[in-house]
């Protein structure tokens, strides 16, 4: 069975706590798993013969493993692999003072960003935000997962991104592809969930916070679609194959509001990404060592 006991009660406690159906899917779907497992999930979590197993299978054993893990050590996700071995010349310090901010120039080949951008193309649908029931233009472009069992070749890329970060890629949502022609936008927002929100409430509290996001831009748009970081006034312009990552947090591990940024409008042409967000939760180690 692909999703444990664990997600199932999981599941049901969010349903419990008020998330809808199409919330707590698209939760299970950031996690990565298959329609047919999140199917079985809700429906097991909506069965009471299930839930009364489920209560005496853990008062039974005690001490259940949790999916949850204690908070990482936020210092040292303030220092990443990039900043202490990523050979010299390949990143670029975009900001370290109000914000930890880098640039990757040629991080993906060519070849690379095009079978991405194919794959965008063949599977994105309208974006959809966090707490934003009806698309809006506040976040104009079209989104998709790109799960490593339908698309294969991502397999490597999310592996040069942990890599790069030095961070466990089981810490990381399902790599999105986003897909922008000319008017639409991303407006400024955070990554990161604000606390006291419902989507801290939904996203955060069940499996962690935001901390660095890895996005790659995939081509270049002939106009616009900058990237706008409006506390530091910069914005950085895209370039096929050029990635770009910052930590949401900061050393404290508190959220760091100079992370706000954009999605300028695009102007002319089309613009291609894929992003990949880390929480502060997951499973093993939250460092790779290499
Ligand atoms: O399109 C961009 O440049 C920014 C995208 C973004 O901020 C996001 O997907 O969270
Ligand atoms: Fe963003």
């Amino acid at each position: 069975m692909a999703i444990s006991d664990e997600w199932v009660h999981w599941t049901r406690s969010n349903l419990k706590d008020g998330a809808t159906v199409a919330e707590t899917r698209v939760a299970l779907e950031a996690q990565g798993f298959a329609a047919k497992d999140i199917k079985y999930a809700l429906k097991k979590a909506a069965s009471r013969k299930s839930y009364q197993q489920e209560v005496s299978a853990r008062t039974a054993s005690k001490g259940v493993k949790r999916h949850r893990q204690a908070n990482v050590d936020y210092a040292a996700l303030a220092a990443p692999k990039l900043i202490r071995s990523t050979p010299n010349g390949r990143v670029t310090t975009l900001c370290d003072d109000e914000l930890q901010l880098f640039a990757i120039e040629n991080f993906l080949s060519t070849q690379q960003c095009n079978t991405l951008v194919e794959a965008i193309r063949a599977n994105a649908h309208p974006s959809k935000v966090d707490g934003y029931e009806q698309q809006s233009d506040f976040r104009s472009s079209r989104t998709c997962s790109l799960r490593v069992h339908e698309h294969p070749f991502v397999a490597d890329i999310n592996k040069s991104i942990a890599n790069t970060l030095g961070l466990n890629h089981r810490w990381g949502e399902v790599t999105q592809g986003q897909w922008y022609e000319p008017g639409q936008q991303y407006k400024a927002h955070p990554d990161y969930f604000v606390p006291g929100t419902p989507e801290y409430d939904q996203f955060a509290l069940a499996d962690g916070q935001r901390t660095w996001t890895f996005m790659i831009y995939l081509n270049k748009p002939e106009q616009g679609g900058g990237t706008h970081f409006s506390k530091i006034d910069r914005t950085v312009m895209p370039e096929a194959g050029m990635a770009i990552c910052w930590n949401n947090l900061l050393p404290s591990g508190e959220p760091n509001p100079s992370t706000v940024h954009a999605g300028l409008p695009v102007e002319a042409g089309s613009k291609f990404i894929i992003t990949k967000w880390f929480r502060d939760r997951g499973t093993g180690s939250p460092f790779i060592d290499q």
